[in-house]
């Protein structure tokens, strides 16, 4: 039996966001590398193939759609222009990297051998790589939470499913209220699928301010969506072409039924299958690689970034893991993840909720002194944008701290907030003050006029 045997000055487990940046960066600075990435559906990650890119898409496509329309074929010509974007994108992601010179991508499961070498396939296929350097970016997977018979369930669906399958679901119940449940519930919502949310928690968004989550909440239900906060689900049944989904709430027993159920309870840290004990890796109780604020595991040259390292999962969060190790390997090696100020958060439903920094909950909670703008987006007479593309629902939320007039935190439940945000961020970590936030010269008809009228006057 021959084993091809390879080495790299590199070597990087997983083609999400977070390996595949460092990949490039390291390859082009000459350095050779060997990228494992275990499928042939995911180059590039999750979040081109199944995750953001497709989500997004569907978001855009599922609010185009017109009475008119057939809710099926519509649904299918939707997903096939989701399959189109996707696979350009994978093929895309794959060409450019291993396009380069310097790079190698092999495709198969990286499983450790020992601290420096991973193994990649079996028997004849059987590839070893050795490298002084390894960076791991495998990524999450759903959690199945352990309620009986949803496991089981032949209607049990994946995020993935529903961005692939071209069959609309008559009836959708998702489990968990969160990012990803509450932004598929809107999308199949809007394509015509009748949504059912169970959230455990007491009331949706628990980290919001309450007039926020609730605005939020208005809205999705008054696109149809129901929602059940406080839903403690016992079990679930198969029965014919549906499954029974039953739950409590306020001590009483309820039944809901669906065609197709969703977990959307969290995801979790991708190291089943890696060896990581082969390695003398460490991980932490709740299954994420262990790392310091470098990135570093307790093996020095060994790094884990994006989703398996246990921090927030978040795409952009993957690619500043990969600035900070490539600040160790190519830079002055001062990075570390402590550098990171007001990160903003969307949740993609329509229109989107983002937020950065305090909440007002929260700066109360720290003792501080402080103004709160708020406003209705349909009151927001500088923000006639909402109008013109007929969008006005929503709020528009910030803090201000009284003491100092610097901004600590916005909400913005608003047409565009996923882009206006970024603005609010960047004026958080640059100490640029409410004041001349509020009185800067913005683009009109925009969303960010909304900052003349709704951030407090000091
Ligand atoms: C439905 C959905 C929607 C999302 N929407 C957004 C959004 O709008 N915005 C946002 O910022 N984030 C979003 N996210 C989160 C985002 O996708 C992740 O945080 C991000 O993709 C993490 O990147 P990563 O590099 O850690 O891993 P991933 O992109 O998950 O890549 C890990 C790769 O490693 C591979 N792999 C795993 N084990 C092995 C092994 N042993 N050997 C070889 N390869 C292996 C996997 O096949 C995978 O391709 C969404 C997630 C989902 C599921
Ligand atoms: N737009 C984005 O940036 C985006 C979109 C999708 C996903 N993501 C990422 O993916 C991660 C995973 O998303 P998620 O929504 O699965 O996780 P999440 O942790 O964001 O939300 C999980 C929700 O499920 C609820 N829950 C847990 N167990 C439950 C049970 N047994 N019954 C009912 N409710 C239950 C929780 O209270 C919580 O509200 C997110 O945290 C986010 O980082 C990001």
């Amino acid at each position: 039996m021959e084993t091809t045997q390879l080495t790299a000055d590199v070597l990087v487990i997983g083609f999400g966001k977070g390996g595949k940046t460092a990949a490039h960066a390291l390859g082009d600075a000459g350095q050779r590398v060997v990228l494992v990435e275990r499928s042939e559906n995911m180059y590039g990650g999750t979040c081109p193939n199944v995750g953001c890119v497709p989500t997004k898409m569907l978001v855009h496509y599922s609010t185009g759609r017109r009475l008119e329309d057939d809710a099926q074929e519509f649904f299918a010509r939707s997903i096939e222009g989701v399959r189109t974007l996707t696979s350009a994108f994978r093929a895309g992601n794959f060409a450019s990297l291993d396009g380069k010179d310097t790079v190698t991508v092999i495709t198969g499961t990286a499983r450790f051998a020992d601290p420096h070498t991973v193994t990649v396939g079996e028997g004849d296929d059987r590839i070893t790589v050795t490298a002084p350097t390894i960076i791991l970016s495998t990524g999450s997977a759903p959690v199945v939470p352990p309620i009986p018979g949803l496991a089981t369930s032949k209607h049990l669906v994946s995020s993935t499913e529903l961005t692939q399958a071209a069959t609309l679901p008559e009836r959708l119940v998702v489990v968990g209220g969160g990012y990803l449940g509450l932004e598929f519930a809107s999308i199949y919502q809007h394509f015509g699928t009748h949504v059912t949310v169970l959230e455990g928690a007491q009331r949706l968004l628990p980290r919001e301010d309450e007039d926020i989550a609730e605005a939020a909440r208005e809205i999705l239900e008054g696109d149809g969506i129901r929602i059940i906060t406080g839903a403690k689900i016992t079990k679930v049944e198969d029965s014919g072409a549906v499954a029974k989904v039953v739950y409590e709430k306020d001590g009483e027993t309820h039944e809901v039924e669906a065609g197709a159920l969703l977990p959307a309870t969290g995801r979790r840290p991708v190291t089943d299958g890696l060896r990581l004990d082969a390695a003398g890796v460490r991980t932490t109780p709740a299954g994420a690689v262990e790392v310091d604020e470098h990135l570093r595991t307790n093996q020095p040259h060994i790094f884990a970034v994006g989703d398996v390292n246990g921090g927030p999962q978040f795409t952009y969060v993957a690619l500043d893991d990969a600035r900070i190790v490539l600040d160790q390997l190519l830079g002055e090696g001062k990075r570390t993840t402590a550098d990171r100020v007001a990160v903003p958060h969307t949740l993609f439903t329509t229109p989107p909720l983002a937020t950065v920094g305090l909440t007002e909950r929260e700066a109360r909670a720290q003792g501080r002194n402080i103004r709160v703008g708020k406003k209705r987006v349909a009151d927001i007479v500088a923000m006639p944008r909402a109008y013109t593309v007929e969008e006005t629902r929503g709020m528009m939320k910030f803090v201000v701290d009284a003491d100092t007039d610097l901004v600590l935190g916005a909400a913005l439940l608003s047409i565009d907030a996923q882009e206006v945000v970024n603005t609010v961020a960047l004026a958080i970590r640059h100490d640029v003050t409410a004041t001349e936030l509020r009185n800067a010269i913005y683009t009109h008809p925009s969303s960010t006029e909304a900052f003349n009228e709704v951030i407090p006057v000091r």
